[in-house]
C-alpha cells in the first residue's frame, strides 16, 4: 500500500463500478497513492446486477430457443428449460454478490479500499461516512446510476423488482409485467419469456427500443410477440397496487394483472447525494455531471473545477461499461502525464443482447437528418442473404446503413450475431473508412457480415443485391 502524504492521497476514486475500478487499479498500479471508495460492492452495477448476470440469462435463453429451432434443421430435440441452471451460473458469475476478489485486486496494486458513502466537500476533498479525506492531485467521481422508479401512483408502496432483484431470482413466477422496453426491459423480458413466463411488456413511448432505428423496434416487437409475450407501447400506467396474489396495474384504464412486476424504466444518477454543491453545481434540474472532452468537471458557470474529474454513467455520454472504461483511460492518461486523444463519442457501439442481437453505432437516420446531413440509407433484411437462407428459422434481422456522400455516419446490425457484425461498422465509422472503400472490399461468403456488402449496394436507393441466388429456393 502506498503511504499517503499527511492525510492526503494522490487520488481519491469515488465509486468502483467498471470506470472507477479500472481507474483505481491503473493509477495505484502506476505508483500513485489511491483511496478507492464504494458504498456497496467494488465492481459496481455491471458484474453484480447488470451486464454479467443479464448476459448469463440471455445465454440460457438463446440456448433454449436454438434448441427449439431443431425440428426444422436437425430433427427432434426435447428441451426442458430449467431456470435453476441459469440461477446457478448467475450466482457463480457474480461471485455470490461478494466483492472480495475485486477488493483484493485493488489492494494488491497498492490502493486503500474503503466501503462507505462518500460525499464531495470540495474539488479535491471528500467525506466518507463523515470522515474527511483529501487528494493532492485529483478526485474522480464515478458514482454511476441506480434503477429509477417512475412516478406512478402506488408503485413505491409495492414490492416491485428492479434489475437488482431479478438477478437473484431462483424460482420463476408464472406471470410478469415489465414497465419499460429499453435494453434492460427487453433483454430481461425475453429471457424470462423463453423460460416459459407469461410476460407483458409495457412501454410508455411510441415504440420499444426507442433509441434504435424504427425498423428495429418493429422487428423486435414482432420477435418478442412470437416468443409469446404481450408487447404494448404508447401506454399510460396510472396506478399500481399489490395484494397477496400479485400486482394490478391500471393501464389505459384497464387492469393488467401479474404475479411479479419488473420496473426497467431508466436510471437515476442520484446527484443530490454526492456533494456537488460544494464545487458550485446546483443539482436541482440536472441529470448528469457536465464534463469537457477530457472528463474535467464543469460548474454551473461552465468553468473547469480544477482537480475534479467525472466518468461513466454519471456523465451521461452513453450508459455502457465500455464507455466508462474508455473515459477512465482518458482520465488516467492525463493523471499519468501521457499523450492521447480527448474523448470522442462519434462511434460509440451499443449492443442489446436479445436474440436476435441489436447492434448499432454512430447516428441513426433520424439523428443524421436532424444534424442537417444529406442522407443516403441502405436497408437489407438478413433473410434476403445466403447466410440468412441457410440459417433458416431464427434468421430475423437487418442491416441498415446511414451515409452522406462517401461517408458512413452510422449503422445498425440485427441478427443472431448482430453484435459481432457491428465490429466492422464501428471500425468504418470510427476510422472514417469511405463507403467506396467498403464497397471495394472482399466479403467472405456466406457470412452475416456479408449482408453489409448488400446494404452498401442498397445505399442511395439502388435495389439491394443478393450475394447469390437462394440455394433453398
Ligand atoms: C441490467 C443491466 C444490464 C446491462 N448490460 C450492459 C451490457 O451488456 N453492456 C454494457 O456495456 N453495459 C451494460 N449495462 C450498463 C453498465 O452496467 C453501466 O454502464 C456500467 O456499470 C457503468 O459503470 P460506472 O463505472 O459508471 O458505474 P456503476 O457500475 O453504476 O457503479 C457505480 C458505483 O459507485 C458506487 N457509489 C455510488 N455513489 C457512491 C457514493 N456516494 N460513495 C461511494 N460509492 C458510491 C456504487 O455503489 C457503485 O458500485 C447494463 C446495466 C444494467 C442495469
Ligand atoms: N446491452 C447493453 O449494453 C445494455 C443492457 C441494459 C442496459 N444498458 C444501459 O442501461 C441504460 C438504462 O437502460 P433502461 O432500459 O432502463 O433505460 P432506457 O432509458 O433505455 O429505457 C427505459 C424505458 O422505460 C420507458 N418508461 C419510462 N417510464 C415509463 C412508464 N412510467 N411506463 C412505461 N414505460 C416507461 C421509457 O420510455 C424507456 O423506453 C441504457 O440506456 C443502456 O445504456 C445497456
Amino acid at each position: 500500500m502506498r503511504t499517503p502524504v499527511g492525510d492526503a492521497y494522490d487520488v481519491i476514486v469515488v465509486g468502483l463500478g467498471p470506470g472507477g475500478e479500472f481507474a483505481a487499479n491503473k493509477l495505484a498500479g502506476a505508483g500513485l497513492s489511491v483511496l478507492a471508495v464504494d458504498k456497496h460492492l467494488a465492481g459496481g452495477e455491471c458484474p453484480y446486477y447488470g451486464c454479467v448476470p443479464s448476459k448469463l440469462m440471455m445465454r440460457g435463453a438463446t440456448a433454449v430457443v436454438e434448441a427449439r429451432h431443431a425440428p426444422g434443421v436437425s430433427g427432434e430435440c426435447d428441451v426442458r428449460p430449467d431456470w435453476k441452471a441459469v440461477a446457478r451460473r448467475v450466482a457463480r458469475g457474480t461471485h455470490g454478490w461478494d466483492d472480495t476478489a475485486s477488493v483484493e485486486r485493488l489492494q494488491e496494486r497498492g490502493a486503500t479500499v474503503l466501503h462507505g458513502e462518500a460525499r464531495l466537500t470540495g474539488a479535491r476533498s471528500v467525506e466518507v461516512d463523515g470522515t474527511p479525506y483529501s487528494a493532492s492531485r485529483a478526485v474522480l467521481l464515478a458514482t454511476g446510476t441506480s434503477p429509477a422508479a417512475p412516478p406512478i401512483d402506488g408503485l413505491a408502496d409495492t414490492p416491485f423488482w428492479t434489475n437488482r432483484d431479478i438477478v437473484k431470482v431462483t424460482d420463476l413466477p408464472r406471470t410478469m409485467a415489465v414497465v419499460g422496453a429499453g435494453p434492460i426491459g427487453c433483454e430481461l423480458a425475453q429471457a424470462f419469456a423463453r423460460f416459459g413466463v407469461d410476460v407483458t411488456l409495457l412501454e410508455a413511448g411510441e415504440r420499444i427500443l426507442a433509441k434504435e432505428e424504427p425498423e428495429v423496434s418493429a422487428l423486435m416487437a414482432d420477435v418478442l410477440r412470437r416468443d409469446g409475450m404481450t408487447v404494448r407501447s404508447g401506454v399510460g400506467i396510472s396506478r399500481v397496487t399489490h395484494r397477496d396474489d400479485g400486482f394490478v396495474l391500471t393501464v389505459d384504464g384497464e387492469e393488467v394483472r401479474a404475479e411479479r412486476l419488473l420496473v426497467a424504466a431508466g436510471r437515476d444518477t442520484g446527484l443530490p447525494a454526492i456533494g456537488l454543491e460544494s464545487v458550485g453545481i446546483d443539482t436541482e434540474d440536472r441529470t448528469f455531471v457536465d464534463v469537457d472532452d477530457h472528463l474535467r468537471v464543469r460548474d454551473d458557470d461552465g468553468a473547469t473545477v480544477e482537480g475534479l474529474w467525472a466518468l461513466g454513467d454519471v456523465v451521461g455520454k452513453g450508459l455502457f461499461t465500455h464507455v466508462a472504461k474508455y473515459q477512465a483511460a482518458v482520465v488516467i492518461r492525463q493523471l499519468l502525464g501521457e499523450e492521447g486523444p480527448a474523448a470522442d463519442y462519434s462511434a460509440v457501439p451499443r449492443v442489446t443482447f436479445t436474440y436476435p442481437e441489436v447492434g448499432a453505432v454512430g447516428l441513426t437516420e433520424a439523428q443524421a437528418r436532424e444534424a442537417g446531413h444529406d442522407v443516403r440509407v441502405g436497408v437489407v433484411d438478413i433473410k434476403d442473404s445466403s447466410r440468412g437462407d441457410l440459417h433458416g428459422e431464427g434468421n430475423d434481422g437487418l442491416v441498415k446503413l446511414v451515409a452522406t456522400g462517401d461517408r458512413l455516419l452510422g449503422g445498425t446490425s440485427v441478427g443472431p450475431m448482430g453484435g459481432e457484425v457491428l465490429a466492422m461498422l464501428t471500425t468504418a465509422v470510427h476510422a472514417g473508412v469511405p463507403v467506396s472503400v467498403l464497397k471495394s472490399m472482399i466479403y467472405a461468403y456466406p457470412t452475416w457480415h456479408g449482408v453489409v456488402r448488400q446494404a452498401l449496394s442498397a445505399l442511395g436507393g439502388t435495389a439491394p443485391q443478393r450475394d447469390a441466388p437462394s440455394p433453398l429456393g
